[in-house]
């Protein structure tokens, strides 16, 4: 069976995926608690690279440990050029610290650790190993360090994303979202309350959503708290896409930033279909997540003409949202074509992804409607 092929792949993901999201937690409180008044400032940016880079060397320093990094090919966001140069050292040794701090926890999520603490030029390493391109042939893992950068320093959503690409199809994917409850609703609760990282209670803790092609599956695991063992399958219950089909009913999320999809053309888009309800806009691949869990129906993403959308914030979220139920597809009703290279050629306009082939048909015929009238 196509699923049990990357049996191993998965499990190992879903767990380095979950360190991951520990070792984001941390850099996110110390932001939050060091400069709780000011958004964005140096000292911000600075402690997002250092999440950037250290989830991107502890990934890559699993996988490699894992499945020996003479086999595996990594597609993955950050390089280190800037962190080689002689006024990052600062930064870099905070990745350093990060990063060994989360590989000595790595018997908590069933992966060995190393023996002794990574030196820096392990580090900088396994952080240019992922250096590969992806393309149509062979295995290539792709990875989104910190998705959501700008959510990530506002205490707000942000996801680590994880997927593989198989001969060109996305074949695994998993998204750890630390700030997207397991329970019912977890998005629009904290969405309207505007909830910051420090009010959040211990008890609602992240998530982590994981698929493999043609399963027709897709689950999610709440993360683990401070000093508990992650057991496989860690209560992974299945999610779902919502069954609502009435786009009076139905709620669609896009990107907080304009600057990454054109709001006014999706309202609309959304007028024309009969969308009532504001959309959520939700930072980072998220917005995928709340698909698949059946949070929203409707994930629109119109960029500016020109920009090229990469794989990797799209790879994991995109057969999440397939396998538990729902479409993902450009504005002209086809796939997304993740076999050539780092960005999505050919992408038609946009992307849309829906819980469902009645909304998703509304959809494509309402943006071709609009195209000719719109800017973009
Ligand atoms: N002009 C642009 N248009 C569309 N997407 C953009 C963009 N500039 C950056 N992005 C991508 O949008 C992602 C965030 O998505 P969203 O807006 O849905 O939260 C960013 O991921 P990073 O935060 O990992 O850099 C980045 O890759
Ligand atoms: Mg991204």
């Amino acid at each position: 069976m196509e699923n049990q092929k990357y049996t191993k792949e998965l499990n190992v993901a879903v767990r380095v995926v979950h360190m991951a999201c520990f070792l984001c937690e941390k850099v996110q409180k110390q932001l939050i608690s060091t400069n709780s008044d000011q958004v964005k400032s140096k000292d911000d940016d600075s402690l997002v690279t250092v999440a950037d880079w250290s989830v991107q060397a502890t990934v890559s320093w699993m996988l490699s440990e894992a499945f020996g990094a003479e086999n595996i090919s990594i597609v993955a966001e950050e390089d280190v050029q800037t962190l080689s140069k002689s006024e990052s050292s600062a930064i870099l040794a905070m990745v350093v610290t990060a990063v060994n701090e989360c590989l000595a926890e790595a018997p908590r999520f069933g992966l060995q650790r190393p023996d002794k603490a990574l030196t820096t030029s392990q580090i900088l390493n396994a952080i240019s190993q992922c250096n590969s391109t992806g393309g149509p042939l062979g295995q290539h893992w792709v990875l989104d360090p910190v998705d959501g950068t700008l959510g990530f320093v506002r205490g707000d959503q942000y996801a680590v994303a994880l997927a593989m690409i198989d001969n060109g199809e996305v074949v695994l994917g998993v998204l750890g979202c630390p700030n997207y409850p397991v329970k019912d609703d977890g998005l629009n609760r904290k969405s309207q309350q505007n909830l910051r990282v420090s009010e959040i209670s211990s008890a609602e803790v992240g998530s982590v959503m994981y698929t493999t092609k043609g399963s027709g599956k897709s689950w999610m695991q709440p993360l683990i708290h401070r000093d508990m063992m992650f057991e496989w399958p860690n209560s992974a219950k299945l999610i779902r896409v919502s069954s609502v089909d009435d786009p009076a009913l139905a709620t669609f999320c896009e990107p907080v930033e304009k600057t990454n999809s054109d709001h006014s053309f999706t309202a609309g888009v959304a007028n024309t279909v009969g969308l009532r309800k504001k959309p959520l806009r939700v930072y980072s691949m998220v917005k995928y997540a709340a698909i698949a869990r059946g949070e929203a129906e409707i994930y629109m993403r119109f960029a500016r003409s020109g920009y090229k959308e990469k794989i990797w914030d799209h790879a994991a979220g995109v057969l999440l949202v397939q396998e538990a139920g729902g479409m993902v597809t450009d504005a002209g009703g086809r796939p997304l074509d993740f076999s050539r290279g780092i960005y999505l050629e050919g992408l038609d306009r946009g992307i849309i992804a829906c819980s469902g082939f009645k909304l998703h048909e509304k959809l494509i015929g309402a943006v071709y409607a609009s195209w000719e009238s719109s800017n973009l």
